[in-house]
């Protein structure tokens, strides 16, 4: 489904991310885990056409997306929620979801369904409909951040650190989210700093360190290795 070959991208000139190669096959869940400033947000905006890669070649569904802007890649169906969440304040909650959803119209599945399964993975959202964006706590803007995304009606789900920075007590509220994301056959490609916050079902880890990929592999098989034990945190 999304097929990243030997990617390479530099910002201002320092080389950032080199020949990072990875594999995300539809309904699957894949982690990217490495510490801070390893790579994985450059690696999610590259592959949202928000960063341009200076070699490499990422193919989605067999095509290249290469030059394309993220409102493009977004109509393919990719989706993205980034670290910060990024909510309008601006906005109500269930105006902040429904931002968008005009920029990828389908017969098949009208935007109101689209919208209604983002309250079904989050249904406490339901209850803030109303609410301005600027009046959420950390764990609020992150699912408000992930039912915009998912409002679009993404095959592969984008997340950058959906637990970091959360209360406790919120953590299992989006890991559900998660979870129910991944029963509707979507695809997501995570990245983490935790080993502890990925789901015992995903599918496949990938470890970057410093810009590269240094582990591919089970979750079993990176709590076991060495290397990976270096370079992720939590792992016991
Ligand atoms: N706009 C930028 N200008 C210069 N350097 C940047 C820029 N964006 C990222 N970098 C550098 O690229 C490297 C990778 O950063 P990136 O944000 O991708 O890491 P990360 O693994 O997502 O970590 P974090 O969780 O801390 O965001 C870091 O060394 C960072 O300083």
């Amino acid at each position: 489904m999304l097929s990243v070959d030997r990617l390479s991208v530099d910002i201002a000139g320092t080389s950032i991310l080199r020949d990072i190669s990875l594999d995300v096959a539809a309904g699957e869940i894949v982690c990217l885990v490495g510490r801070n400033g390893a790579g994985k947000t450059t690696l999610l905006r590259t592959l949202m056409g928000q960063l341009a890669p200076r070699a490499g070649v990422v193919l989605w569904r067999g095509k290249a997306l290469a030059g394309l802007p993220p409102h493009e890649v977004a109509r393919r169906g990719i989706g993205f929620s980034p670290e910060e969440s990024e909510v309008f304040a601006s906005l109500s909650v269930a105006q902040n979801i429904a931002f968008g959803t005009w920029t990828r119209p389908s017969r098949e599945r009208p935007a109101a369904d689209r919208i209604a399964f983002a309250y079904e993975v989050f249904p406490k959202l339901v209850t803030y409909m109303a609410r301005g964006g600027a009046e959420l706590s950390g764990g609020e803007r992150k699912m408000v951040s992930i039912a915009r995304a998912l409002a679009l009606d993404p095959d592969l789900l984008l997340l950058d650190e959906p637990f970091e920075g959360l209360s406790p007590a919120i953590i299992p509220t989006i890991a559900a989210g998660i979870a129910s994301i991944r029963a509707s056959g979507r695809a997501i490609l995570m990245a983490e700093s935790n080993v502890q916050h990925i789901p015992h079902y995903v599918s496949l880890i990938y470890v970057i360190e410093r810009g590269e990929i240094v582990f591919r592999g089970s979750l079993a098989a990176a709590r076991a290795d060495p290397l990976v034990r270096q370079v992720a945190s939590g792992l016991a």
